[in-house]
Formats: C-alpha cells, structure tokens, sequence
C-alpha cells in the first residue's frame, strides 16, 4: 500500500482510517488541520493553540480552533468571547462557530452550556463523539489552518480525535520538566502509530525574562529539549518565555493584542504545509 498521505480526497486506497474519518458537511472547507497535543495537562497547550492560531491569520490566512478539549475547555475565555453562545443555522441541524475580532472561527464546548461553569460529566465515547461533530456539523467556512486543541494525555478520546479527523500534523507543546522525555516520547509514538507527521516541539514556559537586566532565568531548571527532540529527529520550533504580560492578555480576553516573537518558526512552518 502507498504511504498515507492523510488526504482521504485525494487517495484512491481503501484503508481502514478512511472508515473511522468523518466527513465535514457540504459547504464547510478546511484545507489543513494541525493537532496541538501535550503528554500532559497544564503546560499551556490551549495557549500555544490559540497564539498559533492568531499568529497565521495575522499572516493573512484564515484560521479556525476546534477545542477538542471538551471538559476543560479554555479557549473562548482567552479569546473574550466567553459569554457567546454558538447559534444554529436555519433549518438545518447545524452550528455557526462564534468569530473572534480578527476573524478567527472557533468552536468549543463551552459556546453549548446553558452557563459556562457547568461541568461536563461525560464518559470518554460520549466526549469524542461531541468532537467528531464539531468536525461534521459546524460551518467551517473556507478555513486554511484549523488548529484542534487535543484532549490532554494520549488515552481514549485523543486516540479517537487522532483517528476522525485529517489531522496533517501535530506540534508537542511541553515544559521543561524532568519527565519531559516520556511525556513527549508518548506523544511521538501515538503520532507515529497514527501515522501523522510531527512538525515539531514548542517549549513554553521555557524561562523567565528578567524585567531589569534581561537575563533568561530557567525557574524550572536548565532545559534538555533539544537533545531529546533530536533524538526522535524532530524540530523544536520555538521555546516561549513565562510573562506576566502574556497571562494577563489571556485573563483580559485579550489574547489576539500578543505578539510572541518567538513562534515565527513554528507559524512559518504550518504555513509551508500551503506554500
Ligand atoms: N508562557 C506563559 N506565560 C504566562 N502564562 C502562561 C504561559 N503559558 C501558559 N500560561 C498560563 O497557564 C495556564 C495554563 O495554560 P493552558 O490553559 O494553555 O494549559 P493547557 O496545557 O491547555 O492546560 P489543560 O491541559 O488543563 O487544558 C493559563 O492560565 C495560561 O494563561
């Protein structure tokens, strides 16, 4: 069989992950999908997610963000429109995603509650199964990257979000932590197993600038990703500082006012895969 080109469209093969893909409803159009995956929570995927995401559509393309991460989704909060609820298209059973103020299309778990703090206790087929129709029943409209928040670990529901939808490739956000080299050789092997190219790492939370004299302070110890994503021979893509700035524009809402320098590489990469 000829290597998967993750284009069910385009291929003639009768593979089995074609059965487990779920189409997007006629008139949606996303051309490429990047997964944002974490061997664990609380590293600032969402974050990176969302800077990425805003990142390309200053570039001029048009960008949208499925948060897959359905029980703690934190996306629409940092983009200020937390309090938007998702509306229906008109006679059909299908969803608007909300637009940010730059035009960045989103869809979320949270656009759904009838209040935002209501948690959602669902089981894992339950979750994946609210994430494939963000895929199949949302109006994605003329979308060139569509950044998908993954489900944090790499257990049931991220498998099952890996396996539906035509993810072209994934970035490994990490921190630099002792455990970094598992967590990230967790997320390269289901990549692998998935068969979707990994187009690199982001480091966040990497060290903190000092306000006064500019030095780097590792507040987590010195970091070693280089050498481990040079031993699975993937690229880090950017290494993002802690800042009180940053934290505070995703409190404000106001995540689309940031410039993070520091992830033009990884934004420049994404936007190769349409060059
Ligand atoms: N580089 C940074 N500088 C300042 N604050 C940051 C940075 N990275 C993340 N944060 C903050 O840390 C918190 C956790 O980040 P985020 O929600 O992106 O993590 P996550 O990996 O998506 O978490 P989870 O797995 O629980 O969804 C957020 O409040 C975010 O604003």
């Amino acid at each position: 069989m000829a290597e998967c080109t993750h284009d069910c469209g385009s291929c003639s093969q009768d593979c089995s992950k074609r059965d487990l893909q779920v189409n997007l409803r006629a008139g949606s159009s996303v051309k490429k999908v990047i997964g944002i995956v974490s061997g664990k929570g609380g590293v600032g995927k969402s974050l990176v997610t969302s800077l990425l995401a805003a990142r390309v559509n200053k570039d001029g393309f048009r960008s949208a963000i499925l948060d897959a991460d359905i029980t703690g989704p934190s996306i629409p909060e940092s983009f200020g429109v937390g309090d938007e609820r998702a509306t229906a298209l008109d006679n059909e059973d299908a969803l608007n995603p909300v637009v940010t103020d730059s035009g960045i299309q989103l869809m979320s778990m949270n656009f759904l509650l009838q209040n935002e703090t209501d948690p959602v206790i669902w089981r894992g087929p339950v979750i994946a199964g609210a994430v494939k129709q963000f895929w199949t029943d949302v109006v994605w409209k003329d979308v060139d990257f569509m950044f998908v928040d993954m489900p944090p670990g790499t257990g049931d529901v991220p498998l099952t979000v890996f396996q539906s939808l035509p993810i072209d490739g994934i970035i490994v956000v990490s921190s630099p932590q002792q455990l970094v080299r598992v967590i990230v050789e967790k997320a390269v092997n289901m990549a692998n197993m998935m068969n979707i190219p990994i187009l690199g790492i982001v480091e966040n939370m990497s060290y903190v600038k000092c306000p006064d004299c500019g030095k780097e302070i590792t507040v987590f110890g010195k970091s070693n990703i280089d050498q481990i994503a040079k031993s699975f021979n993937i690229p880090v893509l950017a290494r993002i500082p802690m800042q009180e700035e940053t934290s505070r524009a995703v409190d404000a809402g106001d995540i689309e006012s940031l410039d993070i320098p520091e992830l033009k590489d990884a934004a420049e990469k994404i936007e190769s895969l349409l060059k």
